[in-house]
């Protein structure tokens, strides 16, 4: 297991924000960061014999152009993490420095843009698999830790490329996982939207359909949030998704979020199952994000204290 490094403290709310690097395996053994919040009665010192693994654990992904640093310092979500006792963990958004040819040129591509995805295509598939550090290798890092979490009781919270691609895509490819899933602004359908279309068509292959039909090829679909919804073998019933869009959202008016293809993906849930709500007046940024994360903060903690 890769060996943590302390490389920050920080008092904050009822606990801590701590900040670790490590090598990830995950990520062809480059250095990566994230920050988790500890409420208070995880990160007081215990013996190993007192401490109770009894913390449930919310992780937030970013969007494109974030680090780790990014819901941490400006989700306004740790006040209300800490009242309900729950950590979060703010994971970087792409491998950094991989040495990749274009990596650093877009940014919307590349470094800052790991898109959650495990990349298939011979460039990227050694560094870019966001999608296995979030799933697999964190959670066992962070319990290898030992810091008091229980990592039976995982949700997802993201924003942008970070939910709608990321926290909602790994929640509905992997159901009974995670307790739920809210969203900031999601890209909704990225296999045929332009920021998701960019990055699928380096980061995946096939890029083309083999049998040149307009639909996009199955490996894009299979981090598609709409795709993954419509075609999902959840229970009725059994999701918990919540999704907040702002009506003055530059990237919605630009096609880049598509809503309603992820609300036309609900029709054969459950009622209440995905509920998608448009915020009047609000925009892309973190003034929208941290106006609504307590709300959603309280929301996951009824499903991951269920
Ligand atoms: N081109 C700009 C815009 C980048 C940007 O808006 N990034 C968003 C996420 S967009 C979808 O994933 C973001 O969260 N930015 C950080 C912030 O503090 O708002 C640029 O290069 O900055």
């Amino acid at each position: 297991m890769p060996k943590l490094e302390k490389k920050s403290s920080n008092r904050v709310s009822t606990g801590h924000l701590i900040k670790y690097s490590y090598l990830s395996p995950a990520l062809g053994n480059l250095e990566t960061s994230f920050n988790i919040f500890l409420p208070s009665h995880s990160s007081s010192p215990s013996t190993d014999s007192t401490r109770q693994n009894d913390i449930p654990v919310l992780f937030y992904l970013a969007g494109l152009t974030c680090t780790e640093d990014a819901g941490a310092q400006k989700g306004g979500m740790l006040n209300t993490a800490g009242e309900e006792n729950i950590a979060v963990v703010f994971p970087d958004t792409s491998p950094r420095g991989a040495g990749i040819k274009g990596e650093e040129d877009d940014w919307d591509f590349g470094t800052g843009a790991g898109f959650y995805l495990n990349a298939t295509s011979e460039e990227w598939k050694t560094h870019y698999n966001m999608y296995d550090l979030i799933v697999d290798e964190l959670p066992k890092v962070l319990q290898e830790a030992d810091l008091g979490l229980d990592l039976s009781r995982i949700s997802l919270m993201g924003h942008s490329m970070g939910e709608g691609h990321g926290a909602l895509s790994i929640y509905l490819k992997n159901p009974g996982k995670y307790r739920s899933a809210s969203a900031f602004a999601p890209v909704c359908n990225p296999s045929k939207t332009p920021w998701g279309i960019k990055a699928f068509s380096s980061y995946l292959s096939p890029s083309t359909n083999s049998d040149n039909s307009q639909e996009p090829p199955e490996s894009w679909k299979s981090y598609d949030s709409s795709y993954l919804l419509s075609s999902s073998s959840a229970p009725n019933g059994s999701l918990h998704v919540l999704v907040d869009v702002g009506t003055a959202d530059d990237f919605l008016k630009k096609g880049q979020l598509e809503p309603q293809t992820l609300e036309e993906a609900t029709k054969n849930r459950q009622e209440g199952e995905v509920v998608v709500r448009m915020q009047e007046g609000f925009d892309h940024s973190y003034y929208f994000i941290s106006t609504f994360t307590p709300e959603h903060v309280r929301w996951h903690a009824k499903f991951l204290k269920a």
